[in-house]
């Protein structure tokens, strides 16, 4: 267990495989935390330093009281790469982790040399629909929006494994104050101008039943980006990484063999 204090926020990460190797960073998604990168992990080529972290009020990171800006939330990946000495990695982004990866490329290009935005795009939602979340879980907590997420979240067979109970858990188990400042800064987000700015290497993701960010608005996102390329992830939701982790491995590595990373 590793912890960046970064001054006013303390971040959880951990780091798998070669410490001198080529730097893939992995950022989560709302109410997750850095377990759903472990089977995904373990499945990439040898030789790769592999870190994920805990966003702010997720996981074992701390939780400061929100609301959440994305500036801050991109300042947070910025400040742990300059932490852990990393320049130059593939940031892969899942979701808002997705919109920090936007962000981190269009201010630190030097930190990041290929992006993969995963089941994630330039605006997520809208400022109406995130309020209403909200209202929902300062209503009733995250369990009560749990079963809604799990079918964004999942397709309909792993919905119905066992490890969805567990995943679950992980959603509900999250700080309500995170999960809240989170959303916030989701919802004060439209990176569509600055992202059609970005040109750099980028693997775009998507599940084709995803209920969050449904293929047809990553794809969008990804047309945005000189030099993006479209995967779709059959018969998976919203977490791939988790239902289908060969297949978005092998996904994965091969992007990074084609950006040279491996
Ligand atoms: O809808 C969800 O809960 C999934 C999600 C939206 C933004 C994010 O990071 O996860």
């Amino acid at each position: 267990m590793r912890i960046a204090d970064l001054g006013d926020v303390a971040l959880h990460f951990r780091e798998d495989g070669d410490p001198d190797g080529a730097p893939v960073v992995f950022a989560n998604a709302l109410g997750t935390d850095l377990r759903i990168w472990d089977e995904v992990v373990a499945l990439l080529p040898a030789g790769l330093r592999a870190i994920r972290y805990d966003m702010r009020g997720h996981g074992l990171s701390a939780c400061p009281p929100g609301p959440y800006s994305m500036g801050a939330l991109v300042r947070d990946a910025e400040r742990l790469l300059e932490f852990l000495g990393v320049t130059d990695c593939v940031f892969v982004g899942l979701s808002i982790g997705g919109m920090v990866a936007q962000g981190l490329a269009v201010k630190r290009l030097d930190q990041v040399r290929a992006l993969v935005l995963s089941n994630s795009a330039a605006k997520i939602g809208t400022p109406a629909i995130w309020a209403e979340r909200m209202a929902a879980i300062r209503a009733g907590g995250i369990a009560a929006l749990a079963d809604a997420t799990m079918e964004r979240w999942f397709a309909r067979p792993y919905r119905e494994s066992p490890d969805c109970a567990l995943w679950r858990h992980m959603l509900t188990r999250q700080p309500v104050e995170g999960y809240l400042g989170c959303c916030a800064a989701i919802s004060g987000t439209d990176f569509y101008t600055p992202t059609s700015g970005l040109s750099l290497p980028t693997l775009a993701i998507a599940g084709s039943a995803d209920g969050s960010t449904p293929p047809d608005l990553v794809r969008e996102t990804a047309a945005l980006i000189k030099g993006s390329r479209f995967q779709l992830i059959r018969g998976a939701g919203h977490l791939p990484c988790v239902e289908k982790p060969g297949e978005y491995a092998e996904i994965l590595t091969a992007f990074l063999k084609e950006t040279g990373h491996v």
